[in-house]
């Protein structure tokens, strides 16, 4: 099927940048994080405006066959097993060729693509469709990384319903051993004229053979940045404004007492968890650096985490921008996500000038953030996968930390009123619209 032209509207950069449909498909042995790639990748990428989905072979297969799997289901001397994967593999390259022809942006093929043979049919799909291909092979040959693998996202799986984790653990060891009979790595010499990344345990070490193109270079960085070292990430917004006392927007005001009195309690609450080399970050506004002045920990100010700019209505309650500007007030809540002030921003402009703190944070262990109402709906969407529509209605009260934990492919959300009054700034989606 031919990809029919597309046209873009130039409404947001990457759009187009993404000159041509690409499909990312993951190459590995199971239990070697591919789902975990594909599934952050895409977060990260929708999270920025590209459109993604991530196709997986597994879903497809426990979808055809209702049956629950052992390993021998797997053995390579199972024809029927065999043409079930085959089978698996037809439908989900239909769907991509669906997800990408239409508005789909980039498709991400989770499955094992294990031999040549396998990856030569990928390969043709693509050509056939004018697709762009970057193979992204996830190797690892630490055991301790494997099992950790398998424990927290394997025994859970559906295939193992109602068996022991021990019992299940074992079986997919042996499903493991049956795939490593077939497995061809991807290697620089053999697959010199593939597109691929290599990541090689965990990150440890990286191949990138031809990668081009701007989803592939942000793919690559992305990957480089990544890891699994256990860590929390704590949200919370500055402590009460004065601004915020009076209903004012924007502004660089100091904290109200009450909010002082949430920077003492923030302290105790931080310095009580004794988290290893925790990292401090505010925004360039006193509000947030006055909340952090209790904190054991030097603080590092961010530019990109400023309020949301609110341009001509800086500094204005609600009700007088309903007042002076009241079609924009309107159009605000027909399309909170891409409204922009007048010489202000939008929630779409915050996202891209977030992206530099969502790759430290991917870099980082540790890390308390302490930001403002419209920048912590961000970055609480990237981490919760919310939707754009969904994002600048999201509830993010004062006074309130959010404890972030990444857990197998997502993340644990706590939440610790700190027990300090304050005002409500939150603005419900109005019912008309
Ligand atoms: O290389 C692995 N081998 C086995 N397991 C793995 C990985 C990675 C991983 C791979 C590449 C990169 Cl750039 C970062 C992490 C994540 N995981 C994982 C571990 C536990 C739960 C879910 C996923
Ligand atoms: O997008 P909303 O709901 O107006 O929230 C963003 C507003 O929240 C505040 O941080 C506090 O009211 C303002 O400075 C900012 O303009």
């Amino acid at each position: 099927m031919a990809a029919k032209s597309r046209q873009y509207t130039a409404s947001f950069p990457s759009k187009s940048l993404v000159n041509m449909p690409v499909c990312l498909a993951m190459v590995g042995l199971p239990a070697r994080g591919k789902t975990f790639i594909a599934r952050k990748l895409a977060r990260y990428l929708n999270w920025i405006g590209i459109e993604t989905k991530v196709f997986s072979s597994g879903n497809y297969r426990r979808d055809l066959y209702k049956t629950q799997c052992t390993h021998k289901f797997f053995d390579p001397d199972n024809p029927e097993g065999i043409a079930i994967r085959e089978h698996c593999a037809k439908l989900a390259m239909n769907d991509i060729a669906i997800w990408l022809n239409g508005k789909g942006q980039v498709a991400i093929f989770d499955s094992t693509n294990g031999t040549r043979k396998r990856r030569e049919k990928v390969i043709q799909f693509c050509k056939q469709n004018s697709f762009k291909l970057l193979f992204i092979e996830s190797f690892c040959d630490d055991p301790s990384i494997v099992h950790s693998n398998i424990m927290e996202v394997k025994v859970t799986s559906p295939d193992y319903k109602n068996v022991s984790p021990e019992q299940a653990c074992e079986d997919f060891k042996a499903r493991i051993k049956l795939y490593e009979t077939q497995y061809e790595p991807l290697c620089l010499t053999k697959d010199d004229q593939v597109r691929f990344l290599k990541v090689v345990n965990t990150g440890r070490r990286f191949v990138v053979n031809r990668a081009e193109g701007y989803v592939e270079s942000k793919v690559a960085y992305y990957t480089m940045n990544i890891h699994v070292v256990s860590r929390s990430i704590y949200l919370t917004r500055h402590g009460e404004s004065e601004f915020n006392l009076k209903g004012r927007i924007g502004g660089d005001s100091d904290l109200s007492p009450h909010g002082q009195k949430f920077a003492e309690v923030l302290g105790e609450f931080v310095n009580k968890q004794n988290l290893e080399n925790l990292k401090v970050w505010t925004s360039q506004l006193k509000r947030t650096s006055q909340s952090a002045q209790h904190i054991k920990a030097s603080a590092e100010q961010w530019k990109a985490l400023n309020e949301l700019d609110a341009g001509v209505c800086d500094g204005m309650t609600y009700e007088e921008i309903q007042e002076k500007y009241p079609e924009d007030f309107a159009r605000r809540d027909q399309d909170k996500f891409h409204y922009r002030y007048k010489r202000g921003e939008s929630y779409e402009d915050i996202v891209i000038r977030l992206e530099p703190v969502i790759m430290e944070l991917e870099r980082q262990q540790n890390v308390l953030v302490i930001c403002h109402q419209a920048i912590m709906r961000c970055l609480l969407a990237y981490f919760l996968e919310v939707k754009k529509e969904e994002l600048p209605y999201l509830a993010v009260p004062l006074h309130t930390v959010f404890k972030l934990t990444p857990v197998a492919y997502g993340c644990k959300v706590e939440k610790f009123p700190l027990g300090i009054e304050a005002v409500n700034t939150q603005r419900e989606r109005p019912k008309n619209v």
